[in-house]
């Protein structure tokens, strides 16, 4: 059985370990959030080892199979093959500012230290441009560059409108939702402009370049299929990039890591620095120093504790899950029965 193909990463002639072994190691957490972002106050996650180490198994619960099926195979990747060899020992992050009120960004941000770019989410449902530009011009008073994503929120005039009344910005990320809005609002306005769901989440993540939709192009593993997809899409895409996380733990984080530090150019800081966000982590997060995260892998080293089939604590190669964070048995039972459907679509 192989598992290669569009959309997972996999190298031709990679032997799809079995389902079986996957479930036999596997370990399903919830991670307590400091903030709300994208809607949820605790992230779930399912890890699992192989040769290499760590993986992760982690899109959002509202995902469908298919879309799902890539973030299994970064999973596998991670977890049987390993990170590619890196060109950097450091890589810069932004400190990710949620949709919260302005008055909270400052401590927000004195979890990034030494960071110099935020990224700001704006557009937020339910709130105004009045809450963007306060939320925005927070950032500003205590980082010299700040970048905004709108996630898709604004319609084209929106975004024009609001990119005027929020000023000066490295870039804006995915202002509208689809390709053709984000190339009309690239030809109306001079900041540039970032892709991302149009990316991420498109069958032909090539088509922003071929309709001239974006300046900078956000990878990110998980969604992509691997760290080995993310390199061969930076360098067919032809766009600077900026490597992001999919909110992962620490041991999909150190896939991002891994990712950037193994791009041959990397202009921009990455956001690789949603670690942050968690009030608790399976590993040490990649907390930044001087505004920069180190590499490091969650391999297949040392003794394990604990069993993944039962409750309690597990230790293992340098990730320590405690009892407390793994979630009940009917939650349990939902992310091995995806598990399976995934693996059956990639075995496909
Ligand atoms: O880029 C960052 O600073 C952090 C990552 C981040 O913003 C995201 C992570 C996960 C899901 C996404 O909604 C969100 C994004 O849109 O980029
Ligand atoms: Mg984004």
């Amino acid at each position: 059985m192989t598992g290669s193909g569009p959309g997972t990463g996999l190298p031709a002639g990679f032997a799809l370990p079995d389902a079986a072994d996957i479930d036999a190691t596997a370990v399903v957490v919830s991670l307590p959030m400091r903030t709300r972002f994208r809607g949820i106050t605790a992230r779930e996650v399912m890890l699992f080892r192989g040769p290499a180490g760590w993986g992760e198994f982690a899109p959002f619960t509202e995902y469908d199979d298919t879309e799902s099926a890539a973030w299994l195979a970064a999973g596998i990747e991670a977890a049987y093959l390993g990170p590619p060899p890196a060109r950097r020992d450091r890589v810069p992050v932004n400190a990710t500012v949620p949709a919260v009120p302005a008055d909270q960004v400052a401590a927000i941000l004195a979890r990034y230290p030494g960071a110099t770019t935020a990224k700001v989410k704006v557009a937020e449902p339910g709130q105004s441009l009045d809450d963007d530009v306060a939320r925005v011009a927070a950032a500003r008073a205590v980082v010299p560059s700040v970048r905004i994503d709108a996630n898709g929120g604004w319609s084209v005039r929106e975004a024009v409108t609001a990119i005027a009344a929020i000023g000066e910005v490295e870039y804006v990320e995915q202002p509208c939702r689809t390709v053709d809005e984000l190339a009309r609002v690239r030809r109306c306005v001079d900041v540039p402009i970032a892709a991302d769901e149009s990316i991420r989440k498109a069958g032909d993540p090539l088509r922003v370049v071929a309709a001239d939709a974006a300046d900078i192009a956000i990878v990110k593993v998980a969604p992509l299929g691997g760290m080995r997809a993310v390199l061969a899409l930076a360098e067919r895409i032809g766009l600077p990039v900026v490597v992001s996380s999919a909110l992962d733990s620490a041991v999909g984080m150190a896939a991002g890591v891994a990712a950037a530090a193994a791009l041959p150019e990397l202009g921009l800081a990455c956001g690789l620095g949603t670690g942050s966000l968690f009030t608790v982590d399976v590993a040490p997060s990649f907390v930044p120093v001087e505004g920069s995260v180190t590499p490091r892998w969650f391999g297949a080293t040392g003794s394990v504790t604990g069993a993944s089939g039962a409750t309690g604590d597990i230790t293992a190669g340098g990730v320590e899950i405690p009892g407390m964070l793994r979630v009940d048995a009917s939650r349990e039972r939902w992310w091995r029965a995806r598990l399976a459907r995934c693996h059956s679509l990639l075995a496909g």
